[in-house]
């Protein structure tokens, strides 16, 4: 694990959206299209900000979540939301969605018609995770119903997740499918955060699932 450290959250913010710009713009380089995975919650939205405004070709980036909270667009916890009020706007608005949630009563019923989106996004080329004071990354929570399945060489691409520290049902990518990313990125911040993440430096992944993302990771932390 390589650790990034900044001074403060802005530094963070610039620092981080800068790295995932030039990886975006080294990938285009070669492919023809870049798939960006990102993470949702409270934490990459000034990053995505940054990130809109940069110029590059943002018609051949795909992007899509590293997971979902099985809510309608529009409800303050929906990650698709925080996406498109904050990443694909400005330049970036030129950059395709790929779809995490759909208007199916539960991920179960969505799972099999958003599926076949995801065709021809593998490998992801940029991964952004985060990781919850619980150790959870993704919607990977330490305990829930499907984790051994998600967490598994076997796994689907998608898979639906309830937990009791998600407060709603869940859609999250696999780890097989997270884990084969080209280049991933860790956002963390806050003191607590940090400590968590030495402990779970420790622990194995179905304790503490951010673990399996750490080996060939960068974490960037601010205070
Ligand atoms: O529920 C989620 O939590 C994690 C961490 O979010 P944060 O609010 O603590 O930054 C996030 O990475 C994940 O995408 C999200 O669905």
């Amino acid at each position: 694990m390589d650790l990034q450290e900044y001074a403060d959250r802005e530094m963070l913010a610039m620092g981080l959206a800068d790295r995932l710009a030039s990886a975006l713009k080294n990938s285009l380089m070669v492919h023809d299209h870049a798939s960006f995975c990102v993470s949702g919650g409270s934490s990459p939205g000034p990053i995505f900000e940054i990130l809109s405004g940069v110029d590059l070709d943002w018609s051949r980036v795909h992007v899509f979540l590293n997971d979902e909270r099985w809510v309608p667009e529009g409800h303050p916890r929906s990650n698709t939301t925080l996406l498109k009020t904050t990443l694909l706007t400005g330049q970036a608005a030129k950059a395709t969605l790929v779809p995490m949630v759909n208007d199916a009563a539960t991920p179960e019923d969505g799972i099999p018609a958003l599926e076949p989106g995801f065709e021809g996004e593998f490998p992801i080329s940029l991964l952004l995770l985060g990781m919850g004071p619980d150790m959870h990354t993704a919607s990977l929570f330490p305990g829930a119903d499907k984790l051994a399945l998600a967490m598994s060489n076997a796994a689907p691409i998608l898979v639906p997740m309830r937990a009791e520290g998600a407060e709603e049902p869940r859609v999250t990518l696999s780890r097989r499918v997270l884990s084969e990313a080209m280049e991933t990125h860790i956002l963390i911040m806050g003191d607590e955060k940090r400590a968590v993440l030495e402990r779970a430096r420790k622990l194995d992944p179905m304790t503490a699932p951010i673990a399996a993302f750490l080996k060939d990771a960068t974490v960037h932390w601010a205070p």
